[in-house]
């Protein structure tokens, strides 16, 4: 679907003003205003089916071989990648039998976020390890992802934005 700006103007999302902006690639120029041109109506329709920032919960479980196998939990993870993975295989059935994410979050996840039901808060392109952006970019809203398997662990994504 094209994005209804002239090529090769791309839109981006500025963390610090919390709105879209629109980029140059070639010119490097950046600005607020739809480049001359915009097709404004298609621009909507294509932020509305590509959002240029998500927000998801999500469920770590760190292994051995995590790029920092330590957490609130434990000082030293010593679980295998596959002891992690069976352990997220039990998560998911608890989801699927009703439990909410959120209490499981903070049940069991190796990640910071757990103190706020694994809520990682909204998150642009660019700003997570990329096997998680693709995935919870890829995720409908209220959607559970499948393992997804990171330097950090292997996790549960619940896309909720
Ligand atoms: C990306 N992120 N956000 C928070 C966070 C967010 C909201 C409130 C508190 C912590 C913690 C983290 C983080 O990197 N945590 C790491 C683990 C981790 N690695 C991740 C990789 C991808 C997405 C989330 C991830 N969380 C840690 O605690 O060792």
């Amino acid at each position: 679907m094209s994005s209804g700006l002239p090529e090769p103007w791309t839109v981006r999302f500025s963390k610090s003003k919390r709105r879209e902006y629109f980029f140059h690639p070639e010119t490097k120029q950046s600005q607020w205003e739809e480049p001359e041109g915009t097709d404004h109506q298609q621009l909507k329709q294509y932020l509305a089916e590509h959002p240029l920032r998500v927000r998801c919960l999500h469920l770590l479980i760190k292994h051995r071989d995590s790029r920092r196998p330590a957490s609130h939990r434990s000082e030293h993870i010593t679980l295998s990648k596959e002891e992690a993975l069976q352990e997220l295989a039990a998560y998911q059935q608890r989801l699927e039998q009703g439990e909410r994410f959120e209490d499981l979050a903070r049940e069991r996840s190796d990640c910071s976020s757990f103190k706020r039901g694994g809520d990682l808060g909204h998150f642009a392109h660019g700003e997570m390890q990329p096997a998680f952006e693709s995935v919870a970019f890829a995720l409908p809203v209220g959607a559970v992802s499948a393992p997804v398997e990171t330097d950090s662990g292997v996790h549960l994504i619940k896309r909720v934005a």
